[in-house]
């Protein structure tokens, strides 16, 4: 069985993932990780984040390893640990080059589809393009405010700056964030984070 959540940046996807995930005691899988994980390789090795020749040599050369847990993901480069320096705000800035690249989306895409089920599997296309054959759908949206005052919680950075980086993130992201034709879509902004999962559990259920 593989459930997918997709949704736009902040929306809720890996705090949502992991509480159904921990529900139903399955893995759940942050595809956006992986995404993020090239992005800060390439940065370190102070690669063009356009050059997809150049970024797939270094992710062959230097492998990444996700571990989906239900409580978390990690993310290995060999024996270092990546997962604590993803969500920095310089990667940030430059994953949606990386994650618009045709060639890191295929490197992404056959990480993932080589996971054994079940599990649940959250990113902005598992419904439409990695798992189309998913037996539920569901996509997460909030207005860019309240994803914007709800990331501030996590970040020294004022509500505005975070509001207008996750507007130019949605843009960037448009092409590959569209909702799977049957996922069911759900309005997060007037639900806590268990409010989210209780209506995808009892969907499940
Ligand atoms: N429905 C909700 N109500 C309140 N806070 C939420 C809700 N969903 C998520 N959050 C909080 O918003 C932040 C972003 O959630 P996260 O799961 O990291 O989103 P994403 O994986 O889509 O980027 C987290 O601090 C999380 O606890
Ligand atoms: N399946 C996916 C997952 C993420 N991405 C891209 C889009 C996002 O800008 C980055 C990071 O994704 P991630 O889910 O970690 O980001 P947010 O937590 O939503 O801010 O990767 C993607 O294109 N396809």
């Amino acid at each position: 069985m593989i459930v997918t959540i997709d949704g736009v940046a902040a929306s809720g996807k890996s705090s949502v993932s992991s509480g159904v995930a921990q529900a139903l005691g399955v893995p759940y899988v942050s595809s956006g990780l992986l995404y993020r994980a090239a992005t800060l390789l390439g940065l370190e090795a102070n690669l063009d984040l356009h050059d997809a020749p150049q970024l797939l040599t270094l992710l062959g050369t230097r492998p990444v390893h996700l571990e989906p847990l239900a409580g978390g993901n990690r993310v290995w480069q060999a024996g270092r640990e990546l997962t604590d320096e993803l969500h920095s705000t310089r990667v940030d800035r430059g994953v949606s080059v990386v994650a618009a690249l045709p060639e890191v989306r295929a490197w992404v895409d056959a990480q993932l589809r080589a996971l054994p089920e079940p599990f649940v599997a959250e990113g902005r296309d598992m419904g439409t393009n990695v798992f189309p054959h998913a037996s539920h759908k569901f996509y997460l949206t909030a207005s860019a405010r309240i994803r914007a005052e709800r990331r501030a919680r996590e970040r020294p950075e004022d509500v505005p700056a975070i509001e207008a980086a996750l507007q130019r993130r949605d843009e960037l992201d448009t092409v590959q964030s569209a909702p799977a034709p049957d996922a069911l879509v759900i309005d997060t902004g007037p639900l806590d984070l268990q409010g989210v999962i209780d209506t995808i559990l009892t969907r499940l259920r």
